[in-house]
């Protein structure tokens, strides 16, 4: 019996908030032995990318292989892969080891505007990798890539990631940190607004942390038998908010983001200043739609929340739980990370996230 074994196929970034650095960190919080493979070295701090030198994609398949012939592989996540080339040497080796246990972080833009992946890249990735992908995690403007269609509209996300899981991803979770949730008419039907780190940055220090965390929005029909709000057991079928069997609202710190997750699952009747305190992660396993809500941290320090949370599913997906614990786990864990950045304050920009955070709300029992 090993130890459980997760690879990161990423980009290094020197600031050590995101890429490689927060892989490793995160697969280390859960308990996985983590190895890397770097595509990349960017020069990096909070303030944005200096400077990208990326490695041949033969030094790429080195990495890969020496970890894979002699350490072994439980589970993987792919970040910055920067062209064309790395992208399908990657994607030959991964298909080659057998891997099966993908996370595939479709890592683009970073916050502050550098490209990490080049633009024409973005079909290589569609062809080669995620058709490997157990998991693949874009953030909106990503997943509007993809997808080849602008996203508004929760509607919207829900046909971009059908079209994601339809060249070959099992499971598409697109992420909501770049929403704001039902900025118009509602979770279900209103409009996506990007989040300027100017208008996050303003918001900072108005919401104290919540410590309630993920509160999984099923769409199933067992739940809808027991009496939940509103159900869909299937992609074809209507989509939308129930309450998880159990549930209570919210205890504790971040009245207003708390009152508003829990008027979301309570009542879709609720004000757009108070849906704009949600974020929400879509989850589409190819059948039905999972909605993971979570309350907004107003707070500028994001850097490599993508990354972590990417890892945190690898890290859970080594250690051989299922895909549904291991995103669910992967939002509580970067929900804590987000909340805890504030002590860390570093830098000038767009701080870090504390990846410790997770482990210490555990060992508090909460
Ligand atoms: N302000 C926030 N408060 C709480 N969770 C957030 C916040 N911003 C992002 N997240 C979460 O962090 C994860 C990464 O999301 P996102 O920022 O969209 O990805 P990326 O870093 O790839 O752009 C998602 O689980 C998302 O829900
Ligand atoms: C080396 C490297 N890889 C990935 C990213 C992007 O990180 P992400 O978590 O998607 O979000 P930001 O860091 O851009 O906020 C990166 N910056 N560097």
């Amino acid at each position: 019996m090993t130890a459980p074994r997760a690879l990161t196929i990423a980009g290094s970034d020197s600031g050590g908030g995101a890429g490689i650095q927060a892989d490793i960190k995160t697969f280390q919080e859960l308990g996985a032995f983590g190895m890397s493979a770097i595509t990349a070295v960017t020069v990096q701090n909070t303030l944005g990318v200096g400077g990208v030198y990326p490695m041949t994609p033969a030094a790429v398949v080195e990495q890969i292989d020496a970890v894979g012939s002699d350490i072994g592989v439980d589970a993987l996540k792919t970040g910055m892969l920067f062209d064309a080339a790395i992208i399908e040497a990657a994607s030959a080796r991964i298909a080659a080891f057998g891997w099966t246990n993908v996370v595939v972080d479709p890592v683009m833009i970073a916050k502050g505007g550098a490209e990490l992946l080049r633009a024409e890249a973005v079909e290589a990735m569609k062809r080669y990798l995620l058709p490997l992908a157990l998991v693949v995690t874009p953030n909106i403007p990503e997943a509007e890539a993809l997808a080849g269609m602008p996203i508004r509209t929760m509607e919207d996300r829900r046909e971009a990631a059908r079209r994601i899981a339809a060249l070959g991803a099992k499971t598409v979770v697109i992420k909501g940190g770049h929403a704001e949730e039902g900025a118009e008419g509602g979770i279900d039907s209103g409009a996506i607004g990007g989040v300027s780190g100017a208008e996050a940055a303003a918001a900072e220090g108005g919401a104290e942390a919540d410590h309630g965390r993920t509160r999984p929005v099923e769409s199933d029909a067992a739940e809808a038998e027991a009496g939940r709000i509103r159900s869909a057991e299937s992609d074809t079928a209507e989509e939308g908010i129930a309450m998880p069997s159990g549930e209570r609202p919210l205890e504790g710190g971040a009245e207003a983001g708390h009152a508003a997750v829990s008027a979301l699952r309570a009542d879709r009747a609720m004000p757009d200043a108070a849906r704009a305190q949600v974020v929400v992660d879509l989850v589409y396993d190819g059948h039905s739609f999972e909605e993971l809500t979570g309350v907004r941290i107003p707070t500028r320090h994001t850097h490599g929340t993508g990354c972590t949370f990417s890892a945190a599913i690898a890290a859970r997906l080594a250690a051989g739980a299922d895909v549904r614990e291991a995103v669910r786990t992967a939002r509580d864990f970067i929900q804590a990370a987000i909340e805890g950045a504030p002590e860390l304050n570093l830098g000038g920009g767009h701080g870090p996230t504390a990846h410790w955070a997770y482990r210490r709300l555990k060992r508090e029992g909460r």
